[in-house]
């Protein structure tokens, strides 16, 4: 089955089940096999007893790089390629869960509350039932904390230092505390126990739902789906986005195997990471559903204010006028600027150029690239710290996190306030400490502020980019300028 020797086969084999044990999912995987997981065709390869659903096209490994704990290629796969089918049986849904009548019977009498609430109140429900739930294997090795938005306390938030961003992350917080505030006397219906009833638990149960259900047609919540939910996520390809069928190949439940099935969406050579898309989401979005990042996000939106005379001559919907994460304004941002920096009068006339993206004049693109520019520089003038200042502090978080510093240590100034600030929210008097003395409540909020100085760092640095794109445009278009002056000479 695994490629080269019989004997190395069985060699990579034992070594991937060893993987499998330190990430303390050994259990799952066993669970897996009997439920009717597995990662290959049933009519291709004869099934032969084992103790693991994973080996034939899957591993699950650590990928430091990209989301931890996940699943690789087991041997080369092509694209296209079935490589793991999750049984209907084994998804852990709302209509799975309520089959229990007396959970039922509560929700029913809540018919108000959300899909999503109600997931996350049947995952909390079979939490509570421990070793008899049927998915007790499961729920033991999901994780203990998130990152999501939601959990994030009021310091993280003020760390993202940008109004839009603050406003979305404390909208995610209120939303959290709401929806647990309206489902509070079903679960007290239901006789969960007390310590699932607190908020605490319902930040955990929305934010696996949140960050972990897959789609599944018959109900809006989508899935909890055992060993499927493994996969980390890479940013769907252009490929992938301009073409639905391709998006397809990523995964999908099929009515007609009654089970979930996920292809390769890509060639992937043998120990290579098998990544998901689960969507196109800004790096905003990643951290309110999913509670990471991407460093290179080919779909990060960086939004700055715009004038209202700029939105009243819009055709296009708000989100789409923004500037790309290479610095470069989206089409409709860039029509959008143009038709507003041409004279009211002629608006009429040449709007059908501007729509079909054509530049209107020398003069007129220079004008928006200078708004453009002044703008960015504007908004990088008001934020409290500056790139140089963000790039410091997380070399040093990154040095503090690997305990191979201190944070009393740090030189400069501004982050010393910063790191300082951070102790003082936890009430901690002073950062001589190592990362491995901090209480773990500490340091899972020192791991979201990183996450929030990532996001602004990119903020900035995106802004950066455009100031040096609009330079460069203007430049560009200057020496055009010069040569037509030149040619209208001769
Ligand atoms: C569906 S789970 C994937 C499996 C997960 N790594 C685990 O250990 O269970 C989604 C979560 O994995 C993490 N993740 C997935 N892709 C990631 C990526 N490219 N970079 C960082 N974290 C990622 C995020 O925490 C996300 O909420």
């Amino acid at each position: 089955m695994v490629e080269g020797s019989p004997l190395k086969a069985e060699e990579t084999k034992k070594k991937r089940m060893a993987q499998g044990k330190a990430m303390g999912i050994e259990a799952l995987l066993r669970w897996g096999t009997e439920i009717g997981i597995c990662d290959f065709t049933p009519s291709l390869i004869p099934p032969s007893p084992s103790f693991s659903c994973l080996g034939y096209s899957l591993f699950a490994s650590h990928f430091p790089d990209a989301g931890g704990r996940g699943l690789g290629a087991a041997r080369d796969l092509k694209k296209g390629e079935l490589v793991l089918r999750v049984p209907r049986t084994a998804l852990l849904t709302s209509d799975s869960v309520v089959r229990d009548e007396k959970i039922a019977c509560c929700i029913k009498r809540y018919p108000h509350l959300s899909s999503t609430q109600i997931l996350a109140v049947c995952l909390l429900a079979e939490v509570g039932k421990g070793k008899s739930s049927k998915w007790y294997p499961y729920l033991l090795q999901l994780p203990q904390y998130y990152s999501t938005l939601a959990n994030f306390t009021d310091y993280e938030i003020k760390s993202f230092q940008l109004e839009d961003a603050i406003w979305v992350a404390e909208k995610a917080v209120k939303k959290a505390k709401s929806d647990w505030e309206e489902v509070i006397t079903l679960m007290k219906e239901m006789q969960l126990k007390p310590q699932l009833l607190t908020l605490k638990s319902w930040l955990w149960a929305s934010a696996t739902v949140s960050s972990r259900t897959l789609h599944i047609p018959w109900d809006n919540a989508g899935c909890l789906c055992p060993v499927g939910d493994l996969f980390n996520y890479a940013a769907p390809d252009d490929e992938a986005i301009d073409n639905f069928n391709l998006r397809l190949m990523d995964g999908g439940y099929e009515e007609d195997t009654a089970s979930y099935c996920f292809y390769a969406r890509k060639k992937y050579e043998q120990g290579e990471q098998v990544l998901l898309g689960y969507g196109t989401y800004t790096n905003l979005e990643l951290l309110e559903h999913y509670g990471f990042l991407l460093h290179n996000n080919p779909n990060e939106k960086v939004f700055i204010q715009l004038d209202t005379a700029i939105f009243r001559v819009s055709t296009w919907p708000n989100d789409s006028l923004y500037i790309q994460q290479d610095g470069i304004p989206s089409f409709a941002l860039l029509c959008c600027l143009r038709l507003w920096a041409t004279p009211v009068n002629r608006r009429r006339v040449i709007g059908h150029l501007i729509h079909s993206g054509n530049l209107v004049s020398v003069e007129n693109e220079v004008m928006i690239m200078n708004w453009l520019m002044k703008n960015c520089d504007k908004i990088l003038g008001k934020i409290p710290t500056t790139i140089e200042i963000d790039d410091e502090l997380l070399i040093l978080l990154d040095k503090f996190l690997n305990n191979s510093t201190c944070l009393k240590l740090v030189d400069s100034l501004s982050s010393k306030v910063e790191i300082r600030e951070f102790f003082q929210a936890h009430g901690l008097e002073h950062e001589a400490v190592t990362w491995s003395e901090l209480p773990v409540r500490v340091q899972k909020s020192l791991e979201r502020w990183k996450l929030a100085v990532r996001w602004r760092l990119i903020y900035k640095k995106t802004l950066l980019r455009c100031i040096n794109h609009c330079k460069d445009r203007i430049c560009e278009l200057s020496s055009q300028r010069g040569l037509l002056r030149e040619m209208d000479q001769t």
